[in-house]
């Protein structure tokens, strides 16, 4: 598990991380969002002992990770793909890695195989695109088939099958029981991906919680249609529901939920067409919690 507790990290005047604490637990994916300069890859590089922090610390399963005997199998990740040596093949490239940690030639195949550059081994890696250099990220970060995986933006420059496949595959990497940390802005993309997220911005914790939960709280209304929508909208308001009525027909139903709007309907004998709990689209609450923390906004730009 990572844990991260009051850190802080300042690159001269600039805060990036500030006094930050969470923890990330295995067995499924944490979505780790935050716009721009949020400092999400600060906190990665942190956790990874690539940045010393100012104050505060960051634990790999209850240490710093620098001191760990055997890094690769304790920890992969994947932080900037571009950072390969464009002169060497893919299969040299993991080759390097995993002789300098003990890894046998056999793994490198595997895991070419898993992310789907078996057929590309040997071409250089200098002339892959960058979903292809994504790929070999992914690779060296499974190479020591580690419990704990960090991904900074690993959908980066991936096509719509690629994003399909890095999905699943950090599913099924939480469901063997690994602790998995993805990067991302998108919240539409983590709501399909992962279980919790951690919501950053300016350095600091604005939220962590759970996808369900966050849907929950942005819940809109219900959405209801039945060929007896007057009468349904008095049993509703009876119950201390506030019914409107939207122009295009059926009923918009606050303080009630769905089963309980169900419940009363069938009770008075009232046949339902359709009901439907509507939430603000996670995107939309997404820039809702992050609005005071946007660094770079386009003149003119929505808020
Ligand atoms: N090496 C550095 N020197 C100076 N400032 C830095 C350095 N690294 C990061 N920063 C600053 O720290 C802040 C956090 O940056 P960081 O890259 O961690 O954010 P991020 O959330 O990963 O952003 P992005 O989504 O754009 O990658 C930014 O204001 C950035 O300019």
């Amino acid at each position: 598990m990572i844990e991260v507790r009051e850190l802080t990290k300042r690159y001269g005047s600039a805060l990036a991380v500030d006094r930050l604490s969470f923890t990330v637990k295995p067995g499924h994916v944490t979505g780790f969002l935050g716009p721009n300069g949020a400092g999400k890859s600060t906190t990665m590089r942190a956790v990874l002992g690539l940045d010393a922090p100012t104050s505060g610390e960051a634990l790999i399963n209850g240490r710093h990770y620098a001191r760990s005997p055997h890094p690769m199998h304790e920890v992969g990740a994947l932080l900037d793909a571009g950072a390969v040596h464009g002169g060497r093949t893919a299969a040299n490239h993991l080759l390097c890695l995993a002789r300098s940690n003990g890894i046998g030639r056999a793994r490198v195949t595997a895991v070419l195989e898993q992310v789907g550059l078996g057929g590309v081994a040997r071409k250089r890696v200098a002339g892959f695109s960058l979903g292809m250099k994504q790929r070999l990220g992914i690779a060296a970060a499974l190479l020591g088939d580690p419990e704990v995986l960090l991904f900074d933006e690993p959908v980066n420059g991936l096509d719509p099958e690629g994003i399909r496949w890095i999905r699943e595959l950090m599913r099924s990497l939480a469901d063997e029981g690994r602790t998995v940390l993805v990067s991302s802005h998108l919240m539409s993309e983590m709501a399909l991906t992962a279980h919790r997220v951690l919501v950053v911005g300016r350095g600091r914790l604005i939220v962590d919680t759970t996808i369900e939960e966050l849907e929950q709280r942005y819940r809109r209304d219900v959405f209801v249609r039945s060929p007896d929508d007057r009468e349904l909208a008095r049993v509703l308001e009876a119950e201390g529901a506030r019914v409107e009525t939207p122009p295009d027909g059926g009923l918009s139903v606050h303080g009630l939920d769905a089963p309980r709007i169900s419940e009363l309907a069938f009770g008075a004998g009232i046949l339902l067409h359709q009901l439907t709990p509507r939430s603000a689209s996670l995107e939309d609450a997404y820039l809702e919690l992050t609005d005071e923390s946007v660094e770079y906004r386009a003149e003119g730009a929505a808020r």
